[in-house]
Order: C-alpha cells, then structure tokens, then sequence
C-alpha cells in the first residue's frame, strides 16, 4: 500500500499555510520573471529582495532568511553574482533553492548548475526535462520549457533512479522535477505529486515561482522535503481553483486568477482536500 502525500506530510500540510511569519527571500533571478516572482511571495506573506551585487551580500545575508538562485537569464555579472551567492549562502549556513532554468539548452548554463550543487543546496529544481539533463540523461527539452517526450512513464523511472544516484553524493538535498507529473527524490525517500492543470505550461514563470516560494518556506522551520512537497501542492491546488473559476477567460486571466489564489487558497482550511500525490 502507497502511503498519499497528506498522510506523510501531514504535520506541515495542517500547520503551513497561511504562513506566520514573514520571511525575506533574496533572489538572483531572470528579469523576465522577476516582477511576478517578487509578488507571489508578497502573496503568500513572505517579502521579496531582488539584491544581486556581491558588495552588498556581507551587509545582506546578515538580513535575509533564504536565498533563490534562478539561471533563466545570464550574463558575465549574474553568474559571477549567483556563484558568489551560493557560497555565502553555505558559509552562513542559510537556506538555498537553485534553478536550473535553461540546463538542458546549454552547456554553460550546466556546468553553471554543477558549480552550484557542489555546495550542497538545500533544493535543486528544475523541470523533467532540466532535471533529467542535469542528472546525465538523455532530454529532449527545448530553450527553458519541458518536453512531453521526457514525462513517460520510463521517463520517470529513469530519472527518479538517476537523481535517488545524485542524493547518494548530496544526502543533504532534494531535488525537484516539475511537469504534468512532480517527482521528489531525497535520501529520505521519492513521492510523486499529481496536481496542476495544463495551462500551467503556458504563461512565463512558473516554476520560477516555485523556486521562490520554496526558499521561503525553507526557512520557517519546514524540512527540504516538506517545502517542496507543500509548495508544489499549494501553487498547483491554487491553479486548480483558478482554471474552474476561468470558464470564459483566456491565459492571461487564468494567470491572474492563479496568483490572485495564492493570497486566498491558504485562508480555506480545506485546501488539503484537493491534493493529490504518493509515496514511490
Ligand atoms: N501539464 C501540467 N499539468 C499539471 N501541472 C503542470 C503541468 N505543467 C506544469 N505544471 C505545474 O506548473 C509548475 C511549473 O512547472 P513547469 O515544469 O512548467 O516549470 P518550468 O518549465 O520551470 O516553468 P517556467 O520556465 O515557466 O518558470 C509546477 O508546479 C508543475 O507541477
Ligand atoms: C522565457 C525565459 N527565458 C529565460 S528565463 C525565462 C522565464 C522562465 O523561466
Ligand atoms: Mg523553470
């Protein structure tokens, strides 16, 4: 018997949301996203700092209590500025999320994500088509989306093998490949995550949310494991209830509904209901 990802979570499913405290999440990202990632943590109560110049991390880390670093968009400076930030982040022992955004387009971006891994992040995600890259797999992802060929079933087995490979060198990390279907492999164990809608995989941003969301929930006392998993169910739940909502409405207002849900979804304690997912 499976056991359902309520039942293995079940402590953080009932004790998250809406969040108590409001942590400050830096977040070395992309400018395409940056705006909407900077509200929907503002949405969900944490508070966002976009602060990328390594000059400024001694004053900053001592301020900060997570930290995302995103790939999608980089130039000499922001890598400089995404490595800097990833070894301050394990020197003073802050929570970290990296976004492999792009992996599986470019080798730059790859040996980028290695570099990165290296110190032992508390989260690495990216989609199935990203993760399955990073973890020396064939992909068939194109530019910074996902590809429905890497979501079969085989697909998954195989990169769920692969990356239960990769915590076997990083025990202290769990990473995250997002899709129709959300694989989470840590050395304490995989689960499989069936929320969201389709139309999730058309507007910009998305997973770069939840990267940022991730990091926040990382520092209030959540396990890796459990912020992912409650981050996951939480974003896709709340676009669950926003593509019932959108009968007449193109993307943009199914867009808007999803992130106007991540302010209201928390306040409805039966949220928990919808979530679907299981132990592998
Ligand atoms: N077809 C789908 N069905 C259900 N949920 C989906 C689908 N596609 C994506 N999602 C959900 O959308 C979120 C983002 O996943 P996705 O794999 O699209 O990220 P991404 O490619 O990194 O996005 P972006 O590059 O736009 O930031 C995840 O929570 C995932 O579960
Ligand atoms: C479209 C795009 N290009 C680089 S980053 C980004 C946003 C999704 O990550
Ligand atoms: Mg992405």
């Amino acid at each position: 018997m499976t056991q359902s990802i309520t039942e293995v979570f079940a402590d953080a499913f009932k004790t998250t949301f809406p969040l108590k405290s409001s942590p400050l999440v830096d977040c070395i990202t992309n400018p395409v996203t940056i705006e909407s990632m900077a509200n929907a943590l503002l949405y969900i109560d944490a508070k966002p700092v976009m602060a990328d110049l390594p000059e400024e991390f001694p004053k900053l880390f001592t301020q900060i209590d997570a930290l995302l670093l995103n790939l999608g968009h980089i130039s000499p400076e922001r890598k400089d500025s995404l490595l800097a930030a990833g070894r301050y982040a394990a020197e003073t022992h802050k929570p970290a999320v990296v976004d492999l955004v792009g992996v599986a387009a470019t080798q730059l971006r790859y040996d980028i994500g290695q570099q990165l891994l290296q110190n032992h992040p508390n989260v690495v995600k990216g989609n199935i088509s990203e993760m399955r890259r990073f973890a020396g797999l064939k992909s068939t992802g194109r530019g910074v989306d996902g590809s429905q060929l890497d979501q079969s079933a085989t697909a998954l087995a195989e990169l769920t093998k692969a990356l239960q490979e990769l915590t076997e060198r990083f025990p202290n990390t769990t990473f995250l490949a997002t899709g129709e279907t959300d694989l989470v492999v840590s050395a304490k164990g995989q689960w499989r995550l069936e929320n969201g809608v389709p139309q999730l995989d058309r507007f910009t941003g998305t997973g770069d949310i939840v990267g940022a969301l991730t990091a926040a929930l990382l520092s209030i006392g959540l396990s890796n494991d459990e912020a992912v998993v409650l981050t996951v169910s939480y974003f896709n739940c709340c676009a669950e209830v926003a593509a019932a909502q959108n009968t007449a409405g193109g993307i943009a207002s199914f867009r808007e509904k999803t992130l106007d849900q991540l302010s209201l979804l928390a306040d409805q304690a039966d949220w928990v209901q919808m979530v679907k997912g299981e132990a592998l």
